[in-house]
């Protein structure tokens, strides 16, 4: 047998050379990848003349671009400190796995976006209809073809019926609701309801421990609310209801991900439990909804509100548009409506709860705005309050603010398929991908930390002391335009004036019926990620609480 002894030292050398020269190469690439790109980057943000195309930031990895691993398990912690996407006076450009997005911050810029009324989230909401709510194939090519606008007049070269003009259709009756005069009977509905509620909790004037004070939001707030939506059938006959739409939103991020049925049966399991029940709601309204029964107000008890009646009878001219459909599009409706307010509400509750001072100056508001009729039924009765007056309490107004302020999570994104578009003086190509964030404007240290650190709960960035000296006076004075969780413009959320009403109204309640003593450990009060994306963010773990009556 022959031995080549010098065969290995021979080949070993020159595989290790190729191997450096590879890692070399590479290293250079990336390095004036980055350095070319960083020089592009500058001449964009500098150049002045006529309409410019957002530059690309640079980034080392050419494909890559500015996607990282923390994206996904700190969605939040990421964002805050990617300061070269979200930190620009001018929009630029990032790529992400090959994916340009263009990201607008800053307040001139977010004016700008807010204001641009082609933008819409129609694609975004097909999607999330699709992947998370499981619209049936024939609905989503509805939402396919729907290439006709938000707006009374549809785009010239639409060719859709007008029948089938989803995204406006959908916008006008949401607005009637919430911005018109639907919003007054739902709010009266609401407050009667909560009221009654909170009122007859089983909790007397001894300490009664609960397990986790975020599912007494989920269920003594939502259900009230949820009555009101659509009256009470839908609770009554599927009591589940709420435990599977909050089940579903908890597991929201494995359906939009794709995961197949199987490694996601919790999630599935809640979805379609909570659409059986939503279309169980629909069978029976249809059996025994009678016109006799329709109130002044245009509602009636069986469908609860006009809105779901008038939506019924919008959706069954449209193609596609089935039961199973029409069972999705009412839970997106109750997960949107619910998600923020709710959890915002529980917040609120929390903070207040925890300092002594700040329980004791929201009681004293509350007492100040009490309207109580002593000729139906005295102290054996809910409080009663001024609405108005209740709603323009300095305190009670700036703990809401600073809630919103300090734990929304999330993205305003928007999309245009109709041509390139212009953002004051930007240009931003034809169907791609156009966002902002509230959570940086929101904690910018700049607008927010003069006194305290802007990831401090501190009511008193929306206070400055009144006139003639005593007591407080609301102010959004260093809010303006770094406070948006509710978005801007035509797109804004139509149920922010319903969920400003809610949050102090339950607050108002709760602290006025009740004593709680929040006993959960602060690590379980850390903002959870799991649903990092749609607005305000839950606890990480449960919150145990106890309550008891107090005499009011
Ligand atoms: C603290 C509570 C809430 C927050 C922070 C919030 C925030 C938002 C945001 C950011 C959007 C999207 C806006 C955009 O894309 O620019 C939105 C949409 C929406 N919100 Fe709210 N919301 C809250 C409560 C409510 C309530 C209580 C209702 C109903 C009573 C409601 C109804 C809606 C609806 C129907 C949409 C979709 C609008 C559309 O498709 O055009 N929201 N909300």
């Amino acid at each position: 047998m022959r031995v080549y002894p010098n065969a290995l030292p021979l080949l070993a050398p020159e595989l290790g050379d190729w191997f450096l020269f590879l890692i070399a190469g590479s290293l250079l690439f990336c390095l004036v990848n980055y350095v070319v790109g960083a020089v592009l980057f500058h001449r964009g943000t500098a150049d002045k003349s006529g309409f410019k195309t957002p530059p690309l930031v640079p980034s080392v990895l050419p494909i890559w671009g500015h996607f990282s691993f923390r994206m996904i398990v700190d969605p939040r912690g990421w964002a805050l400190s990617a300061r070269n996407l979200f930190g620009n006076a001018t929009p630029v450009r990032a790529r992400f796995l090959a994916n340009d997005v263009y990201i607008f911050q800053g307040t001139k810029n977010l004016h700008a976006f807010f204001r641009q009324r082609d933008l819409s989230s129609f694609n975004l909401h097909g999607f999330l209809l699709d992947r998370a709510f499981g619209l049936p194939a024939a609905a989503v090519r509805t939402y396919t073809k729907d290439d006709s606008g938000a707006y009374p007049k549809p785009y010239p070269e639409s060719q859709v019926e007008p029948r089938n003009r989803l995204e406006y259709q959908l916008e006008r009756s949401l607005h009637r609701f919430l911005l018109g005069p639907g919003l007054l009977p739902l709010t009266r509905r609401f407050q009667r309801a909560i009221a009654q509620r909170f009122y007859t909790l089983p909790i007397g004037g001894d300490w009664v421990p609960w397990d986790n004070l975020v599912t007494f939001f989920e269920q003594e707030l939502a259900a009230p609310f949820l009555n009101s939506l659509c009256g009470d059938y839908l609770l009554r006959a599927h009591p589940d209801f709420l435990t599977n739409r909050w089940a579903f939103e908890n597991n929201i991020w494995s359906m939009i991900a794709g995961l197949p049925r199987f490694l996601a049966p919790r999630a599935y399991r809640a979805r379609d439990g909570a659409l059986r029940a939503l279309k169980d709601w629909h069978v029976w309204a249809l059996q025994n909804f009678d016109p006799a029964m329709v109130d002044a107000d245009g509602d009636d008890p069986v469908w609860g509100s006009k809105f779901f009646r008038e939506r019924k009878t919008i959706f069954d001219t449209i193609d596609g548009f089935d039961l199973d459909a029409i069972a999705t599009h009412d839970l997106a409706f109750i997960w949107g409506t619910t998600n923020n307010s709710i959890i915002t509400s529980f917040w609120t509750a929390v903070e207040t709860f925890s300092d002594s001072h700040l329980l004791a100056q929201v009681r004293q508001e509350a007492a100040a705005c009490r309207i109580d009729d002593p000729t139906a039924g005295g102290p054996n009765q809910p409080p009663q309050f001024d609405m108005e007056k209740l709603q323009q309490q300095p305190v009670l107004q700036a703990i809401y603010a600073e809630t919103l302020r300090l734990r929304i999570s999330g993205y305003f994104v928007r999309h245009h398929s109709h041509g390139d578009i212009h953002i004051d003086g930007w240009r931003i190509p034809n169907n791609h991908l156009i966002l902002t964030s509230p959570m940086h404007a929101h904690m910018d240290p700049a607008i927010w930390a003069a006194e305290r650190p802007v990831d401090a709960f501190w009511p008193g960035r929306f206070l400055k002391p009144g006139d003639g000296g005593g007591g407080w006076e609301f102010t959004t004075e260093r809010a303006q335009g770094a406070w948006i969780p509710y978005g801007g413009g035509y797109h804004a959320c139509p149920g922010r004036h319903f969920a400003k009403m809610m949050i102090i109204f339950s607050t108002a309640l709760l602290t006025t019926m009740y004593d709680c003593e929040i006993l959960a450990d602060p690590k379980d009060l850390e903002m959870s990620m799991r649903n990092f994306g749609f607005g305000m963010s839950g606890p990480k773990g449960k919150v145990p609480a106890r309550l008891r009556r107090r005499v009011y």
